[in-house]
Protein backbone atom coordinates (compact mmCIF):
# COMPACT_ATOMS: atom_id res chain seq x y z
CA UNK A 1 0.00 0.00 0.00
CA UNK A 2 1.38 3.63 -0.97
CA UNK A 3 2.00 5.55 2.04
CA UNK A 4 2.08 9.40 2.73
CA UNK A 5 5.30 9.43 4.39
CA UNK A 6 8.41 7.79 4.06
CA UNK A 7 10.70 8.87 7.18
CA UNK A 8 8.58 9.80 10.23
CA UNK A 9 9.41 10.40 14.07
CA UNK A 10 7.15 8.93 16.78
CA UNK A 11 7.49 10.38 20.08
CA UNK A 12 6.32 7.69 22.55
CA UNK A 13 4.54 9.77 26.10
CA UNK A 14 5.66 8.00 29.29
CA UNK A 15 2.26 7.41 29.81
CA UNK A 16 1.69 5.37 26.57
CA UNK A 17 4.43 2.86 28.38
CA UNK A 18 3.69 2.79 31.84
CA UNK A 19 1.08 0.99 33.79
CA UNK A 20 -0.91 3.05 36.37
CA UNK A 21 0.94 1.84 39.16
CA UNK A 22 4.20 3.36 37.26
CA UNK A 23 5.77 0.05 36.32
CA UNK A 24 6.33 -0.38 32.59
CA UNK A 25 3.81 -1.97 30.67
CA UNK A 26 5.88 -4.38 28.25
CA UNK A 27 2.04 -5.40 26.05
CA UNK A 28 1.58 -1.82 25.21
CA UNK A 29 5.79 -1.53 24.26
CA UNK A 30 5.66 -4.73 22.25
CA UNK A 31 2.38 -3.89 20.42
CA UNK A 32 3.99 -0.52 19.44
CA UNK A 33 6.94 -2.13 18.16
CA UNK A 34 4.93 -4.67 16.41
CA UNK A 35 3.29 -1.45 14.44
CA UNK A 36 6.92 0.17 13.81
CA UNK A 37 8.12 -3.04 12.57
CA UNK A 38 5.15 -3.64 10.28
CA UNK A 39 5.66 0.46 8.62
CA UNK A 40 9.47 -0.08 8.97
CA UNK A 41 9.08 -3.37 6.93
CA UNK A 42 7.13 -1.59 4.16
CA UNK A 43 9.61 0.93 3.78
CA UNK A 44 8.64 3.86 6.26
CA UNK A 45 12.16 4.79 7.78
CA UNK A 46 11.36 5.30 11.28
CA UNK A 47 13.00 7.62 14.35
CA UNK A 48 11.64 6.58 17.74
CA UNK A 49 11.97 9.08 20.57
CA UNK A 50 10.81 7.33 23.78
CA UNK A 51 10.07 8.53 27.48
CA UNK A 52 9.57 6.02 30.16
CA UNK A 53 13.48 5.84 31.52
CA UNK A 54 12.44 7.79 34.73
CA UNK A 55 8.86 5.90 34.91
CA UNK A 56 10.69 2.78 34.35
CA UNK A 57 13.27 3.04 37.26
CA UNK A 58 10.51 4.08 39.65
CA UNK A 59 9.67 -0.07 40.61
CA UNK A 60 13.31 -0.75 40.35
CA UNK A 61 14.86 0.80 43.18
CA UNK A 62 13.54 1.58 46.64
CA UNK A 63 15.66 4.31 48.22
CA UNK A 64 16.41 4.14 52.00
CA UNK A 65 16.31 7.90 52.75
CA UNK A 66 13.93 10.12 50.86
CA UNK A 67 15.85 12.08 48.25
CA UNK A 68 15.07 15.08 46.30
CA UNK A 69 13.64 15.12 42.77
CA UNK A 70 17.21 15.77 41.15
CA UNK A 71 18.81 13.03 43.08
CA UNK A 72 15.28 10.73 41.86
CA UNK A 73 15.12 11.42 38.28
CA UNK A 74 19.58 10.70 37.93
CA UNK A 75 18.75 7.25 40.40
CA UNK A 76 15.50 6.23 38.28
CA UNK A 77 16.49 7.42 34.60
CA UNK A 78 20.00 5.39 35.34
CA UNK A 79 18.24 2.14 35.60
CA UNK A 80 15.61 2.87 34.11
CA UNK A 81 17.03 3.73 30.78
CA UNK A 82 19.06 0.28 30.95
CA UNK A 83 15.87 -1.49 31.21
CA UNK A 84 13.74 0.44 28.28
CA UNK A 85 16.49 -0.24 25.77
CA UNK A 86 17.25 -3.72 26.71
CA UNK A 87 13.56 -4.27 26.48
CA UNK A 88 13.44 -2.40 23.16
CA UNK A 89 16.07 -4.74 21.88
CA UNK A 90 14.16 -7.83 22.97
CA UNK A 91 11.15 -6.56 21.24
CA UNK A 92 12.70 -5.57 17.92
CA UNK A 93 15.00 -8.72 17.85
CA UNK A 94 11.80 -10.59 17.21
CA UNK A 95 11.51 -8.91 14.76
CA UNK A 96 14.83 -9.25 13.35
CA UNK A 97 15.34 -5.08 13.63
CA UNK A 98 18.79 -3.94 15.05
CA UNK A 99 17.93 -0.77 17.40
CA UNK A 100 20.54 1.85 18.29
CA UNK A 101 20.36 3.79 21.54
CA UNK A 102 21.20 7.55 21.20
CA UNK A 103 21.17 10.03 24.83
CA UNK A 104 21.10 13.66 24.08
CA UNK A 105 21.11 16.91 25.99
CA UNK A 106 19.73 20.26 24.75
CA UNK A 107 23.64 21.14 25.13
CA UNK A 108 24.41 19.06 22.32
CA UNK A 109 22.10 21.07 19.90
CA UNK A 110 23.53 24.23 21.00
CA UNK A 111 26.52 23.96 18.10
CA UNK A 112 25.66 23.80 15.06
CA UNK A 113 29.18 21.10 14.87
CA UNK A 114 27.11 19.26 17.48
CA UNK A 115 24.23 19.45 15.64
CA UNK A 116 24.91 17.71 12.56
CA UNK A 117 27.01 15.41 14.43
CA UNK A 118 23.87 13.91 15.74
CA UNK A 119 22.54 14.18 12.45
CA UNK A 120 25.08 12.20 11.10
CA UNK A 121 25.11 9.98 13.50
CA UNK A 122 21.20 8.79 12.89
CA UNK A 123 21.95 9.42 9.39
CA UNK A 124 23.94 6.29 9.29
CA UNK A 125 22.04 4.05 11.48
CA UNK A 126 19.37 4.73 9.16
CA UNK A 127 20.74 4.05 6.16
CA UNK A 128 22.00 0.67 7.69
CA UNK A 129 18.72 -0.12 9.13
CA UNK A 130 18.90 0.32 12.05
CA UNK A 131 16.20 2.06 14.13
CA UNK A 132 17.31 4.88 16.26
CA UNK A 133 16.07 5.00 20.12
CA UNK A 134 16.35 8.80 21.04
CA UNK A 135 15.67 9.59 25.06
CA UNK A 136 17.30 12.84 26.40
CA UNK A 137 20.18 11.81 29.13
CA UNK A 138 18.41 12.36 32.41
CA UNK A 139 21.46 11.15 34.46
CA UNK A 140 23.37 14.44 33.32
CA UNK A 141 20.59 16.95 32.65
CA UNK A 142 19.74 18.95 35.00
CA UNK A 143 17.42 21.83 36.15
CA UNK A 144 17.99 24.53 33.08
CA UNK A 145 19.79 22.22 31.07
CA UNK A 146 16.93 20.24 30.71
CA UNK A 147 14.73 19.96 27.63
CA UNK A 148 10.81 21.34 28.85
CA UNK A 149 9.78 17.76 27.75
CA UNK A 150 10.58 15.22 25.09
CA UNK A 151 7.91 16.81 23.19
CA UNK A 152 10.39 19.31 22.68
CA UNK A 153 13.33 16.89 22.09
CA UNK A 154 10.87 14.99 19.24
CA UNK A 155 10.47 18.24 17.55
CA UNK A 156 14.05 18.55 17.43
CA UNK A 157 14.68 15.07 15.98
CA UNK A 158 12.12 15.27 13.67
CA UNK A 159 13.36 18.83 12.24
CA UNK A 160 16.61 17.70 11.81
CA UNK A 161 15.90 14.43 10.33
CA UNK A 162 13.73 16.40 8.08
CA UNK A 163 11.38 13.76 9.00
CA UNK A 164 8.22 14.44 6.78
CA UNK A 165 5.75 13.62 10.19
CA UNK A 166 6.06 13.83 13.79
CA UNK A 167 3.85 11.71 15.40
CA UNK A 168 2.98 12.49 19.17
CA UNK A 169 1.80 9.36 21.24
CA UNK A 170 -0.28 10.14 24.33
CA UNK A 171 -2.85 8.77 26.72
CA UNK A 172 -5.31 11.02 24.86
CA UNK A 173 -6.88 10.87 21.32
CA UNK A 174 -5.79 14.38 20.33
CA UNK A 175 -6.31 17.89 21.41
CA UNK A 176 -9.86 18.43 22.67
CA UNK A 177 -11.69 21.78 22.33
CA UNK A 178 -12.36 21.94 25.70
CA UNK A 179 -12.02 19.88 28.86
CA UNK A 180 -11.03 16.19 27.68
CA UNK A 181 -12.85 15.55 30.83
CA UNK A 182 -16.14 17.27 29.35
CA UNK A 183 -18.57 14.81 27.57
CA UNK A 184 -19.35 17.90 25.25
CA UNK A 185 -15.83 18.81 24.29
CA UNK A 186 -14.22 16.62 21.13
CA UNK A 187 -11.38 15.84 19.40
CA UNK A 188 -9.56 19.03 16.75
CA UNK A 189 -9.24 16.60 13.64
CA UNK A 190 -7.26 19.85 12.28
CA UNK A 191 -4.91 22.54 12.88
CA UNK A 192 -4.43 25.41 10.37
CA UNK A 193 -1.58 28.00 10.69
CA UNK A 194 -1.99 30.49 12.89
CA UNK A 195 -4.90 29.01 15.09
CA UNK A 196 -5.10 30.02 18.67
CA UNK A 197 -5.30 27.36 21.31
CA UNK A 198 -4.62 28.47 24.09
CA UNK A 199 -8.52 28.78 25.35
CA UNK A 200 -8.75 24.88 24.98
CA UNK A 201 -5.52 23.47 26.83
CA UNK A 202 -5.66 23.12 30.76
CA UNK A 203 -2.80 22.87 32.92
CA UNK A 204 -3.27 19.75 33.99
CA UNK A 205 -0.51 16.98 32.47
CA UNK A 206 -1.05 12.96 32.77
CA UNK A 207 0.34 11.12 35.69
CA UNK A 208 3.72 10.46 34.64
CA UNK A 209 4.36 13.24 31.72
CA UNK A 210 6.24 16.43 32.59
CA UNK A 211 5.27 19.14 30.00
CA UNK A 212 1.51 18.63 29.03
CA UNK A 213 -0.48 19.47 26.47
CA UNK A 214 0.90 23.20 26.12
CA UNK A 215 3.93 22.10 25.29
CA UNK A 216 2.75 19.51 22.43
CA UNK A 217 0.75 22.23 21.19
CA UNK A 218 3.92 24.74 20.63
CA UNK A 219 6.39 22.38 19.54
CA UNK A 220 3.47 21.06 16.96
CA UNK A 221 3.33 24.33 15.54
CA UNK A 222 6.59 25.76 15.27
CA UNK A 223 7.73 21.85 13.01
CA UNK A 224 4.41 22.22 11.44
CA UNK A 225 5.68 25.39 9.97
CA UNK A 226 9.23 23.94 9.34
CA UNK A 227 6.73 22.00 7.06
CA UNK A 228 6.19 18.67 8.93
CA UNK A 229 3.42 17.32 9.45
CA UNK A 230 2.82 16.81 13.29
CA UNK A 231 -0.08 14.47 14.75
CA UNK A 232 -1.06 14.05 18.19
CA UNK A 233 -2.58 10.89 18.37
CA UNK A 234 -3.61 7.86 21.49
CA UNK A 235 -0.68 5.47 21.52
CA UNK A 236 -2.77 3.48 23.66
CA UNK A 237 -5.13 2.21 21.29
CA UNK A 238 -4.58 -0.70 18.92
CA UNK A 239 -3.09 -0.41 15.94
CA UNK A 240 -2.85 3.27 16.44
CA UNK A 241 0.61 4.19 14.00
CA UNK A 242 -0.44 1.74 11.15
CA UNK A 243 -3.74 3.34 11.10
CA UNK A 244 -2.59 6.56 11.05
CA UNK A 245 -0.50 6.03 8.21
CA UNK A 246 -2.74 3.45 5.97
CA UNK A 247 -5.90 5.22 6.68
CA UNK A 248 -5.58 8.91 7.82
CA UNK A 249 -9.23 10.07 7.20
CA UNK A 250 -10.76 7.78 9.48
CA UNK A 251 -8.35 7.33 12.41
CA UNK A 252 -8.81 9.88 15.35
CA UNK A 253 -5.91 11.76 15.79
CA UNK A 254 -5.16 15.96 15.67
CA UNK A 255 -3.33 16.75 12.66
CA UNK A 256 -1.39 20.11 12.21
CA UNK A 257 -1.42 21.43 8.63
CA UNK A 258 2.06 21.50 7.69
CA UNK A 259 3.43 25.12 6.10
CA UNK A 260 4.34 24.73 2.27
CA UNK A 261 7.08 27.31 2.13
CA UNK A 262 10.40 25.35 2.52
CA UNK A 263 12.64 26.01 5.85
CA UNK A 264 16.34 25.19 4.75
CA UNK A 265 18.27 23.28 7.10
CA UNK A 266 20.28 26.25 8.70
CA UNK A 267 17.22 27.99 9.54
CA UNK A 268 15.31 24.70 11.13
CA UNK A 269 17.99 24.53 13.84
CA UNK A 270 17.94 28.17 14.53
CA UNK A 271 14.30 27.90 15.07
CA UNK A 272 15.05 25.49 17.56
CA UNK A 273 17.84 26.94 19.33
CA UNK A 274 15.76 29.96 21.23
CA UNK A 275 17.33 28.53 24.76
CA UNK A 276 20.64 28.84 23.86
CA UNK A 277 20.22 32.74 22.71
CA UNK A 278 23.61 35.10 24.56
CA UNK A 279 21.59 38.00 23.69
CA UNK A 280 18.77 40.54 22.38
CA UNK A 281 18.57 42.31 19.28
CA UNK A 282 15.75 45.07 19.37
CA UNK A 283 14.49 46.75 16.29
CA UNK A 284 11.85 49.24 15.85
CA UNK A 285 8.56 49.99 14.15
CA UNK A 286 9.58 50.20 10.79
CA UNK A 287 11.78 47.32 10.46
CA UNK A 288 9.10 45.26 12.59
CA UNK A 289 7.00 45.98 9.35
CA UNK A 290 8.94 44.66 6.99
CA UNK A 291 9.95 41.86 8.98
CA UNK A 292 6.23 40.46 9.37
CA UNK A 293 5.87 41.32 5.49
CA UNK A 294 6.35 38.64 3.29
CA UNK A 295 9.68 39.84 1.80
CA UNK A 296 12.97 38.58 2.57
CA UNK A 297 15.32 40.84 4.91
CA UNK A 298 18.10 41.01 7.12
CA UNK A 299 18.17 42.76 10.40
CA UNK A 300 20.74 45.79 9.47
CA UNK A 301 21.96 48.33 11.59
CA UNK A 302 19.76 51.37 10.77
CA UNK A 303 16.39 48.94 12.02
CA UNK A 304 18.07 48.10 15.04
CA UNK A 305 16.87 50.60 18.49
CA UNK A 306 19.49 48.56 21.46
CA UNK A 307 21.05 45.33 21.77
CA UNK A 308 21.46 43.51 25.03
CA UNK A 309 23.34 40.68 26.66
CA UNK A 310 26.78 40.74 25.33
CA UNK A 311 27.39 37.83 22.31
CA UNK A 312 29.96 36.45 20.41
CA UNK A 313 29.73 36.22 16.50
CA UNK A 314 27.39 32.97 15.35
CA UNK A 315 25.65 33.34 18.83
CA UNK A 316 22.34 32.95 18.63
CA UNK A 317 20.14 35.83 19.81
CA UNK A 318 16.63 36.92 20.45
CA UNK A 319 14.54 39.09 17.91
CA UNK A 320 12.34 41.71 19.59
CA UNK A 321 9.99 44.34 18.09
CA UNK A 322 9.83 47.91 18.88
CA UNK A 323 7.18 46.82 21.54
CA UNK A 324 9.54 44.16 23.56
CA UNK A 325 7.96 41.29 22.22
CA UNK A 326 10.13 38.60 20.54
CA UNK A 327 9.73 38.17 17.11
CA UNK A 328 12.16 35.66 16.06
CA UNK A 329 15.25 34.08 16.74
CA UNK A 330 18.79 34.46 14.57
CA UNK A 331 22.56 33.84 14.47
CA UNK A 332 24.51 36.97 14.46
CA UNK A 333 27.20 37.89 11.91
CA UNK A 334 29.26 40.04 14.87
CA UNK A 335 29.84 40.41 18.31
CA UNK A 336 27.68 42.27 20.90
CA UNK A 337 29.96 45.42 20.75
CA UNK A 338 30.40 45.78 17.01
CA UNK A 339 26.34 45.45 16.96
CA UNK A 340 26.40 48.08 19.17
CA UNK A 341 28.58 50.54 17.36
CA UNK A 342 27.11 50.35 14.41
CA UNK A 343 23.08 51.01 15.68
CA UNK A 344 21.46 53.12 13.46
CA UNK A 345 24.12 53.41 10.88
CA UNK A 346 23.34 52.98 7.15
CA UNK A 347 24.97 51.05 4.26
CA UNK A 348 26.58 48.43 6.96
CA UNK A 349 26.47 44.50 6.97
CA UNK A 350 23.38 43.03 8.20
CA UNK A 351 23.61 41.87 11.71
CA UNK A 352 21.86 38.80 11.40
CA UNK A 353 21.71 37.94 7.83
CA UNK A 354 18.28 36.59 6.48
CA UNK A 355 19.73 32.84 5.39
CA UNK A 356 20.51 32.99 9.71
CA UNK A 357 17.17 34.44 10.82
CA UNK A 358 13.91 32.37 11.63
CA UNK A 359 10.95 34.64 12.27
CA UNK A 360 7.81 32.92 14.43
N1 LIG B 1 -7.36 20.52 25.42
C1 LIG B 1 -6.72 19.38 25.78
N2 LIG B 1 -6.82 18.29 24.99
C2 LIG B 1 -6.18 17.15 25.32
N3 LIG B 1 -5.43 16.98 26.43
C3 LIG B 1 -5.29 18.01 27.27
C4 LIG B 1 -5.93 19.26 26.98
N4 LIG B 1 -5.61 20.11 27.97
C5 LIG B 1 -4.82 19.42 28.83
N5 LIG B 1 -4.63 18.14 28.45
C6 LIG B 1 -3.82 17.12 29.20
O1 LIG B 1 -2.57 16.82 28.55
C7 LIG B 1 -2.22 15.46 28.84
C8 LIG B 1 -1.15 14.95 27.87
O2 LIG B 1 0.11 15.57 28.12
P1 LIG B 1 1.29 14.83 28.96
O3 LIG B 1 0.82 14.55 30.33
O4 LIG B 1 2.52 15.66 28.83
O5 LIG B 1 1.45 13.44 28.20
P2 LIG B 1 2.73 12.59 27.72
O6 LIG B 1 3.25 11.90 28.92
O7 LIG B 1 2.17 11.66 26.73
O8 LIG B 1 3.74 13.54 27.12
C9 LIG B 1 -3.55 14.76 28.73
O9 LIG B 1 -3.57 13.53 29.41
C10 LIG B 1 -4.53 15.78 29.31
O10 LIG B 1 -4.72 15.54 30.69
N1 LIG C 1 13.50 11.48 29.59
C1 LIG C 1 12.36 11.23 30.46
C2 LIG C 1 11.12 11.72 29.74
C3 LIG C 1 10.29 12.65 30.53
C4 LIG C 1 9.19 13.26 29.64
O1 LIG C 1 9.37 14.25 28.95
O2 LIG C 1 8.08 12.54 29.60
P1 LIG C 1 6.80 12.83 28.65
O3 LIG C 1 6.17 14.13 29.05
O4 LIG C 1 5.96 11.66 28.94
O5 LIG C 1 7.27 12.80 27.26
C5 LIG C 1 12.22 9.74 30.72
O6 LIG C 1 12.61 8.93 29.87
O7 LIG C 1 11.73 9.38 31.79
Amino acid sequence: MKQEFTRIAVKVGSNVLTRRDGTLDVTRMSALVDQIAELHKSGVEIILISSGAVASGRSEVHPQKKLDSVDQRQLFSAVGQAKLINRYYELFREHSIPVGQVLTTKESFGTRRHYLNQKNCMTVMLENNVIPIVNENDTISVSELMFTDNDELSGLIASMMDAQALIILSNIDGIYNGSPADPGSSVIREIDHGKDLSNYIQATKSSFGRGGMLTKTNIARKVADEGITVIIANGKRDNILVDLLQHPKETLCTRFVPSNEPVSSVKKWIAHSEGFAKGEIHINECATEVLNSEKAVSILPIGITHVEGEFEKDDIVRIMDFQGNQVGVGKVNCDSKQAQEAIGKHGKKPVVHYDYLYIE
